[in-house]
């Protein structure tokens, strides 16, 4: 098995400016993520800025969670920048199988070029063509039902596809790990898998390996919420303790805490 807290560890030593595009909900508690794993985050979406600004930063995220034409324009545009800079870009597609308009931004940016996909079953699901349940951003599919079309999109788009969930899925289409780590928590609190799109962007950046990168993550995002759900009252005292497990777990508690099983 790869040693997951080496991942964290180059991310922080390499502690990559994170170019996100994501949707209102998401901006803050996004942001606060990747400042306590110890990234750089910039919320930058506005088509006359946004592909200028994408070569400057290690990696850029894109999030179709509240889209409307101008944003969807600036999507384009700082996909095919990472594209042409040869960044890696992560898609999150919200809601994708919703609506006809989610639908087609999904097909449209698929087609850029995505080094990875982060997105809970129902999500994964319908990007792939498949019948899906989702409800709104939540899922109402299980992972296990998303494993083959995830490595179907894989195959399809060379991109990682990692669905989400109690226990998470990854794969390239040729290798595939399930991540044990999280807690029922989590699903209760807005924009967290937001949030972890944002990390597995922060991972990616100058990563050798872009699976096990995503793999390890998923772990730490995973492990982070199992510490905060040791202290936290509720939903708002956990999202403030997972800010904190995520700024104190160190590689060598990754890698001992990690529960990663190949798949
Ligand atoms: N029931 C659960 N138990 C433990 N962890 C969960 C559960 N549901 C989701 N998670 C975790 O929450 C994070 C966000 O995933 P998810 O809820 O699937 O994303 P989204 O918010 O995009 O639907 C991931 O780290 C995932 O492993
Ligand atoms: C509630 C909501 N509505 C549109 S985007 C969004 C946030 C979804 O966040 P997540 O997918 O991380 O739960
Ligand atoms: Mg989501």
């Amino acid at each position: 098995m790869p040693d997951w807290g080496a991942h964290l560890s180059e991310m922080r030593q390499c502690a990559p400016l994170v170019h996100n595009i994501t949707n209102y909900v998401a901006m803050n508690v996004m942001a606060n993520v990747l400042l306590a794993a110890g990234a750089s985050p910039a919320m930058v979406h506005a088509v006359e800025e946004a592909a200028e600004f994408t070569p400057l930063a290690g990696a850029l995220t894109i999030n179709i969670g509240t889209p409307s034409g101008p944003w969807v324009a600036a999507m384009e545009a700082s996909a095919q920048a990472a594209q042409a800079a040869g960044l890696p870009w992560v898609l999150d597609p919200v809601a994708v199988g919703a609506t006809a308009f989610r639908r087609e931004i999904g097909a449209r940016l698929l087609a850029l070029g995505p080094a990875a996909i982060r997105g809970n079953a129902s999500e994964i699901l319908a990007l792939s063509g498949a019948a899906a349940q989702g409800k709104g951003a939540d899922s109402a599919d299980p992972v296990a039902a998303a494993e083959e079309a995830a490595r179907a999109l894989a195959c399809s788009t060379g991109a990682v596809v990692a669905v989400t969930g109690p226990v998470d899925y990854v794969t390239d289409g040729a290798r595939g790990w399930r991540v044990a780590n999280g807690h029922p928590a989590m699903p209760r609190v807005t924009a967290l898998g937001c949030s972890l799109t944002g990390l597995v962007g922060a991972f990616l950046a100058g990563a050798g390996d872009r699976a096990t990168a995503t793999v390890a993550a998923l772990a730490y995002f995973g492990l982070a919420g199992e510490r905060a759900g040791e202290t936290a009252a509720g939903p708002g005292s956990f999202q403030v303790a997972l800010l904190d497990a995520l700024a104190t777990i160190t590689p060598d508690a990754l890698t001992a805490g990690a529960r990663v099983q190949a798949a």
